[in-house]
């Protein structure tokens, strides 16, 4: 499916834009499907707002996004539900994973969205040991370390299906290593779904073969 943003200006943002120049604001722009998109976004530019205006979670713009070819203000409540169910997964800055259910509920309660479940439960575990989690698997979110709950949050997106993948700053909280591993395992899982992703982060990075690099 192809994401367009037409003249997209978010309307907190209307004043600042005019100071700089963008590939994102105020412009036109396709992702086309299986692109792997990295936008470079310095502090305060809008890579939250970006993430959640893609993800349907706000509607405070000028100008539009449409997800194939339909524009978000025209999705109904269901085929909101269907989009993000089936065709886009998120990985948030602020994680949003809940706090007093255990890690692998927080990733279970997902994998079982879809019916049936794009996978068998055992991935859970296996994910969680590639990223050093496991041990932690049991204990309540709300207790586990950024870090962890980090890499619970790229797990709980991977679980799903999935044509795009929007991640905002997804390595925010790991050391070199660990941002590695989770990076491998991102690229393992969106060329397994032949899968595009957008990814916003503050500075340059190798994490990826980047099919596209912009300036927010
Ligand atoms: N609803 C809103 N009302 C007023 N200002 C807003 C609103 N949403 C975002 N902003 C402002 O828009 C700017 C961009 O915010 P946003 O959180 O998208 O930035 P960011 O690039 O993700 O920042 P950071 O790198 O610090 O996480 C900020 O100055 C913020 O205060």
């Amino acid at each position: 499916m192809q994401i367009q943003l037409q003249q997209l200006v978010p309307v907190p943002l209307r004043d600042k834009l005019e100071q700089r120049k963008s590939d994102i604001w105020n412009t036109s722009v396709t992702f086309n499907k299986g692109e792997w998109v990295k936008i470079k976004a310095p502090s305060g530019t809008g890579k939250t707002t970006l993430v959640h205006t893609l993800y349907k979670l706000r509607d405070d713009y000028e100008g539009a996004v449409s997800w194939g070819g339909k524009s978000l203000r025209n999705y109904r409540p269901a085929e909101t539900a269907a989009l993000r169910q089936q065709t886009v997964s998120i990985i948030f800055q602020d994680m949003r994973l809940f706090p007093n259910l255990t890690a692998r509920e927080n990733i279970e309660l997902k994998r079982v969205l879809t019916a049936p479940p794009y996978y068998e439960a055992t991935v859970i575990d296996a994910m969680a040991e590639k990223l050093q989690v496991a041990h932690v698997l049991n204990q309540r979110a709300g207790l586990c370390s950024y870090g962890e709950q980090q890499r619970i949050a790229i797990i709980r997106a991977l679980v799903q299906p999935f044509e795009w993948l929007v991640m905002d700053e997804p390595f925010s909280h790991l050391d070199h290593n660990n941002a590695g591993k989770a990076a491998e395992l991102i690229a393992t899982e969106c060329t397994k779904r032949k899968a595009g992703f957008i990814l916003t982060d503050l500075d340059e990075d190798t994490h990826f073969a980047y099919t596209r690099n912009l300036l927010l």
